[in-house]
């Protein structure tokens, strides 16, 4: 069995069976298929696609109730999609076990749709992808070629971010979609335990690009030593954090509007850490964003990490190609959304040095799909 694990459901075993099995099962279908068959069931998923799209959009996943059925009358008038298309789209994502006709016109939910009917979060995940990011995807060749920045702004004319500053319900979708993607496979468990955050005693933790304050939160209420302060740009997302549920860590989060390619504010932290925020980027504004970090470590006390906390992109086919197609994906949203990309160790290592050779790695977890880099800047005290 090959290498370690992408996601979350089991624990170690249970993940690197379940990607081995993957490509067992991969590799059969694709030997009873035959090449032909398997790239028009591949090419024509963005249909499949486009029937995920309107489920999501016109909420099928909660017009369904989850204990019996729904006629399909009913559910279109609900959905405000008129019966025929809305018949059209039900069945073709029964094929995929979604729903599933339990007489004629009636549906009901399957293990698969109920699960994106009980999960907000990851149903805006699925939302935002199937919306504003697969608009840039469809448009990818062709920003290659007319060579704009990214495909994103060939399709939508401006920025990830000056869209989402200006729709702020896209915004706020944007931050709860990233609440669910988190919890099914970018999860905490290396910045939880890579760093030992119940021997620091009270601490103040600056979490950098924090989006809603999520994972601040998360942290918080695992470690009551910890006192965070949660940073972004966008008022929108920060005010979704500053609003929701902050029970058991109540005066113990502060929410800050700023922007991380100007210094840093807070100069007196015991941690800082960045999560899924570099990968965003392109070198030259990470090294921008690493060179503000570094101002303000350099007043803290000798010692303080910066925790980068990202997908260690790993080597070629180190992983089973199930793990490995997982990765690449995000590598691929970040190349359509962003006109980024993700890093290897060897890509951390000289960003870092560029943006100040005082930068040293200290420590390295880069076996899941999530990695953990401890940085320090060294000054002559340090
Ligand atoms: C992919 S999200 C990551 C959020 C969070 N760290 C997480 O792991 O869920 C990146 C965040 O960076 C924020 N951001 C983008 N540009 C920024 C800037 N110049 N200054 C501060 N935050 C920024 C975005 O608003 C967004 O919330």
């Amino acid at each position: 069995m090959r290498n370690q694990t992408t996601g979350v459901r089991g624990d170690k075993t249970y993940n690197a069976l379940r990607n081995s099995l993957n490509d067992t099962a991969n590799d059969l279908l694709l030997l009873v298929n035959g090449p032909k068959i398997q790239a028009r069931k591949d090419v024509c998923k963005i249909h499949d696609l486009a029937a995920f799209q309107v489920a999501f959009h016109l909420d099928f996943f909660n017009t369904i109730p989850e204990a019996g059925s729904m006629h399909l009358r009913d559910i279109a008038q609900k959905t405000g999609c008129d019966i025929n298309r809305a018949g059209r789209i039900l069945r073709l994502l029964t094929t995929h076990r979604i729903f599933r006709e339990v007489e004629r016109d009636i549906f009901a939910h399957t293990s698969y749709s109920v699960a994106l009917a009980r999960d907000p979060e990851l149903k805006a995940a699925g939302d935002y992808q199937l919306d504003e990011v697969s608009k840039a995807a469809s448009e990818c060749s062709l920003s290659f070629q007319t060579g704009a920045k990214t495909p994103f702004e060939q399709r939508h004319g401006m920025t990830v971010y000056d869209y989402y500053a200006a729709n702020p319900a896209m915004a706020a979708r944007f931050a709860k979609g990233l609440v669910g993607i988190t919890r099914l496979d970018r999860q905490m468990t290396e910045l939880i335990t890579g760093y030992p955050w119940a021997e620091i005693g009270d601490a103040k933790v600056v979490d950098i690009g924090a989006g809603n304050g999520h994972v601040s939160v998360e942290l918080a209420r695992r470690f009551p030593n910890l006192n965070m302060v949660v940073q972004d740009n966008n008022l929108d997302i920060l005010n979704q954090g500053a609003t929701r549920d902050l029970t058991g860590v109540e005066g113990r989060m502060a929410f800050m509007e700023y922007d991380f390619f100007t210094p840093q504010p807070v100069t007196d932290a015991d941690v800082y850490f960045c999560r899924q925020v570099l990968h965003n980027w392109d070198d030259a504004s990470c090294v921008k964003l690493l060179r503000s970090a570094a101002t303000a470590l350099e007043k803290c006390r000798p010692g303080t990490p910066l925790l980068i906390n990202e997908t260690v992109q790993p080597e070629p086919g180190t992983r089973t190609r199930f793990e490995e197609n997982l990765i690449r994906q995000n590598d691929m949203l970040l190349l359509v959304a962003f006109g980024a990309k993700q890093r290897t160790e060897e890509d951390y290592r000289a960003l870092l040095e560029q943006a100040d050779p005082r930068f040293k790695i200290v420590k390295v977890c880069s076996e899941g799909s999530m990695g953990l880099l401890e940085v320090h800047l060294q000054t002559n005290t340090a």
